[in-house]
């Protein structure tokens, strides 16, 4: 009984990285893995547990936060917020567990905060890395610390050739790469993944071997990696939530709502957990849905809520601020995603088969657009017109495009086949599964 062997799980605190590090833990308990997950008290007191069985397997350790001592930069506060509190506590909170009847073997880390490496090395503990964003981006970043990528000027004209990925233009860069300066701290965030990256006791990554093969042997030809996605909660389970929340869905309303509706006739349009949107912005969404003429559940966080058009209705529309997305993206009524492109939202699609109309704000999410688009073919990218607005008519005819014309079921014919791909990676005896499996084995063997 003692000898179960006990692993420390570190995720960045956004929704967007606690689910897929909560997913893998999930997975390890169910192979005798004990989990407990680390975060600090601020962070512990907004999440809200849900109905979900493994999730409360889960421990939950709280670390006190540190006063800031940074200023400016609000991005620039919360990582170095984040990282002082944690360099601060998570020594003690190695050495109480160390002592316990289940002694710490290794901590998994997002990739974000790659010091956690050295604080664990230091301490006896092996590391694990897990990288919350398409390997494709994470290598792009990679090339950047290793000064292999030279972003060029303003001309989007020019095509970047990188190794094992499809020729890019600028605008399919992450968007930190060409809108430099606005954000240079997380420019410098995600450039030190790569910071201790080769030291790393096991890389994983959450994606699959078939999605994005080249560049997953590419990175691989580098330092061993593990493939572990997507990360996504069995839904045909009483265990289909990720279990810990940021936000409060509302009540399940929106699902009987849904239950009137034909198969495939919804729009579901969000963005994630972070973006916010300028209110022209918003007009032109809330336009481009009633001007689709489809059924739409559209959700806006209640921080977004007062950039709503004033007396926004429409009787074909249903505005929540949170959903269970998981839910929603596998009821039959939806039939297309208006996504921002984060990459858990883009695998959850993925994995249900749901086209997907991508528009990008920033991050990642403009590579991903990319791929959705032109690599997997599972939907349209939108263009934005030269005051980086998504008109309504863009938005509209993209949804269209999706839900009533030709293209469409070419879109619907691929989404099915990568949902099928995402589904076989994760089954037994999927690449994914393989890899869950032998890191469990080299956990309780370390
Ligand atoms: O009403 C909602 C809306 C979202 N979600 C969930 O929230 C998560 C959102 O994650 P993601 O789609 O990745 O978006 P962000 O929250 O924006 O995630 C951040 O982190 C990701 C992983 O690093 C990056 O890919 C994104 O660009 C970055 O913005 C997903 O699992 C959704 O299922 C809900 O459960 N209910």
């Amino acid at each position: 009984m003692a000898s179960k062997t006990h692993i420390l799980a570190l995720p960045f605190p956004l929704q967007g990285h606690i689910n897929p590090m909560l997913q893998l833990c999930k997975t390890l308990i169910t192979k005798d893995i004990r989990v407990t997950l680390v975060t600090t008290v601020s962070i512990s007191s907004s999440l809200q547990v849900q109905a979900s069985t493994t999730s409360n397997l889960i421990n939950i350790e709280t670390i006190p936060d540190s006063t800031p001592t940074s200023e400016g930069d609000i991005y620039q506060v919360f990582i170095d917020n984040f990282k002082e509190s944690i360099t601060q506590g998570l020594p003690r909170l190695i050495e109480k567990h160390k002592q316990s009847s289940y002694p710490l073997k290794a901590i998994v880390y997002d990739s974000v905060l790659p010091w956690a490496l050295d604080i664990a090395h230091r301490l006896g503990l092996k590391g694990a890395v897990l990288f919350t964003q398409p390997c494709t981006v994470c290598s792009i970043f990679y090339h950047m610390k290793q000064g292999t990528l030279k972003i060029p000027t303003e001309d989007e004209g020019s095509v970047i050739m990188l190794p094992a990925m499809p020729p890019l233009r600028l605008k399919d860069l992450p968007s930190l790469l060409y809108d430099m300066g606005a954000y240079t701290s997380l420019l410098n965030l995600l450039i030190d993944q790569f910071s201790t990256y080769r030291n790393a006791d096991w890389r994983l990554f959450n994606t699959f071997d078939k999605l994005e093969d080249e560049i997953l042997r590419w990175i691989a030809s580098e330092s061993p990696i593990l493939t572990i996605g997507p990360t996504i909660p069995p839904l045909h389970t009483d265990d289909n939530e990720y279990g810990l929340s940021l936000f409060k869905p509302d009540a399940e309303a929106y699902l009987k709502w849904l239950e009137t509706k034909e198969n495939s006739s919804v729009v579901y349009i969000s963005f994630g957990s972070l973006i916010t949107l300028g209110e022209k912005q918003m007009e032109e969404i809330a336009r481009g849905l009633v001007e689709s003429n489809c059924f739409f559940l559209w959700v806006v966080r209640a921080s977004e809520e007062s950039k709503l058009p004033r007396d926004f209705v429409s009787e074909k529309g249903l505005i929540v601020n949170w959903c269970s997305q998981l839910q929603v993206l596998a009821h039959p009524a939806v039939g297309c995603f208006v996504t921002h492109c984060g990459w858990n939202s883009t695998l959850e699609a993925l994995s249900l088969g749901v086209p997907m109309v991508a528009m990008a704000q920033w991050t990642d999410q403009t590579t991903t657009a990319k791929l959705i688009a032109d690599v997997w073919q599972i939907g349209i990218r939108t263009k934005a017109d030269e005051n980086d607005i998504v008109t309504k008519e863009e938005i509209a005819g993209s949804i269209k495009e999706i839900m009533q014309e030709e293209r469409g079921n070419e879109i619907r014919r691929n989404a099915r086949k990568w949902k099928q791909l995402a589904k076989e990676a994760i089954n037994e005896g999927g690449s994914s599964h393989k890899s869950i499996t032998e890191f469990a084995i080299q956990l309780s063997r370390s």
